[in-house]
Parts: C-alpha cells; sequence; structure tokens
C-alpha cells in the first residue's frame, strides 16, 4: 500500500514536544511517528508521520498542532515508495560479508557458503542491510564479544531491520530485546526475525532510548549492542549502566572517528572500560565492559 510521509525539520526540543503532542493526537488512528536525528552538531530533528489514508486532513491536522505550539518549521510532504519498488531498486546490492555473518536478499541465497550464519533481510523500511560500516561493525564485534563471553540475556537498542538481534539470536541462541524509536522499523525487526527463524529468541519492541517498563522486565543485560549516533548514545550512559550486569558488555555504534573519546568519556564516567574499537568506512565501533 502506498505511504505518505509528512515531515517537517527543526531542533531537539521542539521536535521533542511536537512528538509528545502528535503521539497523543493521533494514537487513535495509530499513523507511526518518528525521530530523527539529521545533524547533531546544526541540532536539526526530523520528525516523520507516516499516513496511509488521507494525508491531506493528517497534515492539516499537524499544520495546526505545530503553529498551537509555536513552532514555525514547514510541513513536506513525500509520497513512499511501495515496499516492492524498494526491494526491486535494492535488487542489484551484493551480499555482505562481517565476519561469520553473511547479510543477503532473498535473491542471493545461493551464495552462502557452508559455515556462513546467514541472515537474509529483504530490502524495507528500516535502516540495516549490513552495507553501512556501523552495521558491519557491530556484526564483527558482535562474533568476538560472544565468543569469549557467552552472553545469555542481551539488547538490541536501535535495531531498524534487527539485523544484529538475529545475529545475536542466531550465533548464541539467547533472548534478544529488539527496540527502536520508529515503530515502522519494529514491525519490520519483529517480521525479519520471524523470516530468519529466530523470532521465538527476539521480542521486538517500540521505546525511545530505554523509556518502555519491558526493560526493568528483562533487565540486566550482560550484552547491549546500541548503533545509533555520538550524543544519544552518550546521554544513554547513565541508563546503560544502570540496565548492565557487572561485568556485562556493551557494543556502541554510530560513532564517527572524531567522536570516539568523548563517546568512550562518557562511558568512563558511567564506570566502563574501553576494551577494543573497529575502524570501517569513518565510523568506530567500540567495546566496552563495565
Ligand atoms: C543506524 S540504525 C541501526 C539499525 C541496525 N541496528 C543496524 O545496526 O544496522 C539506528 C536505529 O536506531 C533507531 N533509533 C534512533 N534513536 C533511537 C533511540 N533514542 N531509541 C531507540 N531507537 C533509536 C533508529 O530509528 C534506527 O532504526
Amino acid at each position: 500500500m502506498t505511504q505518505t510521509r509528512i515531515f517537517a525539520r527543526m531542533n531537539r526540543a521542539d521536535v521533542e514536544r511536537a512528538f509528545a503532542a502528535l503521539e497523543l493526537d493521533f494514537e487513535d488512528v495509530g499513523h507511526p511517528i518518528a525521530i530523527l536525528e539529521v545533524d547533531e552538531d546544526a541540532d536539526i530533528h526530523e520528525l516523520s508521520i507516516y499516513v496511509e489514508h488521507d494525508p491531506d486532513e493528517v497534515r492539516a491536522a499537524t499544520a495546526r498542532r505545530l503553529q498551537e505550539l509555536s513552532i514555525s518549521a514547514p510541513l513536506e510532504v513525500e509520497v513512499l515508495p511501495d515496499i516492492d519498488w524498494v526491494a526491486k531498486s535494492l535488487e542489484g546490492l551484493k551480499p555482505v560479508r562481517a565476519g561469520r555473518f553473511l547479510v543477503h536478499g532473498s535473491h542471493d541465497r545461493e551464495k552462502r557458503h557452508i559455515g556462513d550464519i546467514a541472515i537474509e533481510i529483504e530490502a524495507g523500511l528500516a535502516f540495516g542491510t549490513g552495507h553501512h560500516g556501523t552495521t558491519a561493525g557491530c556484526l564483527e564485534m558482535i562474533e568476538r564479544v560472544v565468543r569469549r563471553e557467552n552472553p545469555r540475556n542481551a539488547l538490541d537498542l536501535g535495531t531498524g531491520s534487527a539485523v544484529l538481534a538475529i545475529a545475536l539470536a542466531k550465533l548464541a541462541h539467547i533472548p534478544v530485546l529488539a527496540t527502536d524509536i520508529d515503530p515502522i522499523a519494529t514491525k519490520v525487526a519483529h517480521e525479519n526475525a520471524r523470516l530468519n527463524g529466530v523470532g521465538a529468541y527476539v521480542e521486538a519492541l517500540t521505546a525511545t532510548g530505554f523509556g518502555n517498563p519491558a526493560f526493568a522486565r528483562r533487565a540486566p543485560f550482560d550484552l547491549i549492542v546500541a548503533n545509533i549516533l555520538a550524543r544519544p548514545l552518550m546521554r544513554l550512559a547513565p541508563q546503560m549502566a544502570r540496565f548492565i550486569l557487572p561485568g556485562g558488555s556493551v557494543i556502541l555504534s554510530g560513532i564517527l572517528d572524531r567522536q570516539r573519546d568523548a563517546v568512550i568519556s562518557a562511558y568512563v564516567g558511567q564506570s566502563f572500560r574501553h576494551i577494543t574499537t573497529l575502524h570501517r568506512e569513518g565510523w568506530v565501533t567500540l567495546h566496552l565492559k563495565r
């Protein structure tokens, strides 16, 4: 079904106020709402509302709400291509190898080798086909950490397509809580976990950071993987410390080379210690322990 995205760019304070108000406005109709950090240094955030019917009505209601909140950001509208079209456009993407993992689309199943841990991710609306340096870095780090530490209860925060949660479940056969701020991503994550035969291990849940009672229910985790961005990762450091088991590991990515030291400092301030850094295409993946 064709979806329309109604979106506007604004600063962090405004995006949070707009999100809170619109979430209530559209609670009953269930339009998914998402926030994306576009440029953390310039404080530019994008608020998106995904609509399947009556986009004009939703746009008008959103404009009224923003006006009431004195947020002057202009609303833009984008008709999203059908998922099949996206899949078609990505058919040419090559499978990605990271350690023992092979992340591939359904058209590349024959490229799997014996010994590969294959993760099939179909093109969709959620981030995480393995092609990004941050995802590949996390996959490599997951393999190292799981081999050494035998984790038993994991969290994938900012799961996107669930590629990392699926990797953890396939490699370690352990329960993984897979969360994302974006309800579309959580829907895709749930479906991908099921398609990869690890639906019983992966619970997908929509949450901003640690903002859901499910975290208390499922914690403490002995492994947390979070591929978000440097600034939210730094903000989340105290809660990471709260939800990790003593001696547990955290794998962080979405961090540019130049942001590495600041992120490590934020976590050292919460009694984590830095173990290793992997560098890939200008991005770093960190392994820290507490
Ligand atoms: C770079 S993608 C990573 C996807 C996947 N884990 C991977 O490694 O390919 C980041 C994901 O984190 C989500 N996200 C961003 N900020 C978040 C937050 N504060 N809490 C939860 N999820 C967040 C985004 O919606 C997005 O799906």
